[in-house]
């Protein structure tokens, strides 16, 4: 069995006729961290959403653990787990409905579903909770059970599209060791963010994306390589990316 678990092939999107998405090439193996960072409108969320099935590319291809997204995306999907940036639970589910209505989908039933259920609610720190509905949550807790809901069909990669978007720093926290703590176990992880810092602090191998395309990629050390010849630089991931992607503001509107 290969160790690669995602393959993107030169996949493309584009909006208006315009490529948001630009050919883009990743591979990611069993076991890795991978950090996506990009300023607003890199086209990460699209790459995401074309790694989970919800946008077709326009050119590419991508397999899921040897498997091509279009002839058995099926089979492909069922094994990962997608962290959508806007929140996707039922606001007047339970916490415990919320996580079974998405682990049904994945045709686990009866015994198996109860536990994986109470499982994906005790990784989040919400079994407690289990029976409150989601709407009296605070933030933080609706982004550990919206971790949750993409938890109990066991997946064994983890998409997180920037997870901490708006909590406080104890639930930012919390899900970054929760991260770190699912891929000790062996799952393989892309995070999307922003946040220079939490990429930092939780992904081995960095890639940068700006304008559709992914501009550089490596650990933090060979991407700072890349930006000076000055081996015993301090330079910080946020100036290094800063460097790479340069200071112009990138205002956008959706669609236009
Ligand atoms: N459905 C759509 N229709 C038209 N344009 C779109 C659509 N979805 C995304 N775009 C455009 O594609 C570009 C990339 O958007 P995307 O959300 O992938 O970027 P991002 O890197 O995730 O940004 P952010 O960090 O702000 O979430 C943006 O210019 C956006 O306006």
């Amino acid at each position: 069995m290969s160790d690669i678990v995602l393959r993107t092939d030169g996949i493309t999107k584009k909006y208006n006729n315009r490529a948001v998405v630009d050919y883009l090439t990743l591979e990611l193996r069993r076991g890795e961290i991978f950090g996506l960072l990009g300023p607003n409108g890199a086209g990460k969320s699209t790459t995401m959403n074309m790694i989970c099935g919800l946008v077709k590319p326009n050119a590419g291809s991508i397999h899921l653990f040897e498997r091509d997204l279009k002839t058995e995306g099926k089979k492909a999907l069922s094994k990962i787990g997608y962290i959508p940036q806007e929140l996707a639970i039922h606001e007047n589910l339970k916490a415990w409905e919320n996580v079974e209505l998405f682990t049904s989908l994945y045709g686990i039933k009866g015994a198996q579903l109860k536990n994986a259920v109470e499982d994906a609610l005790e990784f989040v720190g919400l079994s407690d909770k289990r029976n409150v509905f989601a709407k009296n949550f605070s933030g933080g807790m609706k982004r550990r059970l919206n971790i949750a809901c993409a938890l109990g069909h066991k997946p064994e990669l983890l998409i997180f599209d920037e997870p901490t978007v708006g909590i406080d720093p104890q639930s930012r926290n919390f899900i970054l060791e929760k991260i770190k703590e699912a891929n000790r176990a062996g799952t393989t992880v892309i995070y999307t963010s922003h946040y220079m810092e939490e990429v930092e602090a939780v992904c081995k191998k960095i890639a940068i994306m700006d304008s559709g395309k992914i501009i550089a990629t490596g650990t933090k050390e060979e991407l700072r390589q890349l930006v000076t010849a000055d081996a015993n630089n301090e330079l910080t991931l946020e100036e290094v990316f800063l460097t790479l992607t340069g200071k112009k503001l990138r205002d956008y509107t959706e669609g236009v």
